[in-house]
């Protein structure tokens, strides 16, 4: 059974008596275990997409099903991380993530357990140091970490990432990119991110899907990364795969589907 389907998804947002429709007809299945990349271009659907998903926002038509259950409300078993960590400023590091984990798994682990967890959650995204620090006193790729964190205690099914590093520096980026690609070769989560950086979207993903430009935005192509694991940035910058994949996602955007006022 496909773990993770979007069916035939279409959603329409009304505002002053006028509807616009932002999705039609978007269909993909997921593997367990699958990396996916979303990239399209700029107010294209798809954080509106990564939301219906996460059942914060309800589709106008079609559905998605996880494990063949149908999604209609946001639940633990896939946990979000946003571009703008969200994590409680009154709060140190280490009762951010105790606070999902706490609410989540209070009935599956005892609380000797649950406490092992979090500093289990802490150690993989290599936070144990920062454990006693409030947000402000960490700097925004910590806060990323943290994010990951959090969402990773609460053991969910699906990792929904929307846009998690745009906000950070190249270098934390990598860094980051670096760990993620790490903690999913440990853990197999099934994982959906939303990114613009073509790079990114190659190197961590085993399909990108690239959508069309709205309205009425859908998928556009999917393409496979058909590239060993584990990834070494350094050894792919000449891999002809890893290059060969870059320059597909790129004439996809910049050429086959270029936002109508840049095309050439
Ligand atoms: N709740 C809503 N009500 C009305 N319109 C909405 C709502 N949510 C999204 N939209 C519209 O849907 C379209 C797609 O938005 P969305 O944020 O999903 O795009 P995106 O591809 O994620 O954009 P970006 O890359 O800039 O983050 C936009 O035109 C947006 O204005």
């Amino acid at each position: 059974m496909t773990h993770l389907s979007l069916e035939q998804v279409g959603i329409s947002f009304t505002r002053a008596g006028r509807t616009t429709e932002v999705l039609r007809d978007v269909d993909l299945k997921i593997d367990k275990g699958e990396f996916v990349s979303l990239i399209g271009h700029s107010g294209c659907g798809k954080s509106t997409v990564l939301n219906i998903v996460a059942g914060l926002l309800k589709a106008s038509t079609g559905g998605v099903l996880l494990d063949g259950k149908e999604v209609n409300s946001p639940g633990p078993e896939r946990a979000v991380v946003f571009q703008n960590h969200s994590l409680l400023p009154w709060l140190t590091v280490r009762e951010n993530v105790a606070l999902a984990v706490d609410k989540v798994l209070r009935s599956k682990k005892s609380r000797a357990e649950r406490r092992e967890w979090i500093e289990h959650n802490l150690a993989l995204v290599n936070m144990t140091h920062a454990a006693e620090k409030r947000p402000h006193e960490i700097s925004g790729g910590m806060k990323q970490r943290v994010g990951i964190a959090r969402a990773l205690a609460m053991e969910p099914k699906v990792l929904l990432m929307d846009e998690p590093f745009g906000a950070l520096d190249a270098l934390t980026r990598a860094h980051l990119q670096d760990q993620l690609m790490e903690i999913h070769l440990r853990l197999k989560n099934t994982v959906i991110m939303i990114t613009h950086d073509v790079d990114e979207a190659v190197l961590l993903s085993d399909r990108i899907v690239m959508m069309t430009n709205g309205p009425s935005a859908t998928i556009g192509e999917v393409l496979t990364v058909p590239l060993a694991r584990p990834r070494k940035r350094l050894e792919l910058v000449e891999d002809p795969t890893y290059t060969h994949a870059r320059a597909e996602v790129l004439e996809f955007l910049y050429a086959r589907h270029a936002k109508p006022a840049i095309a050439a």
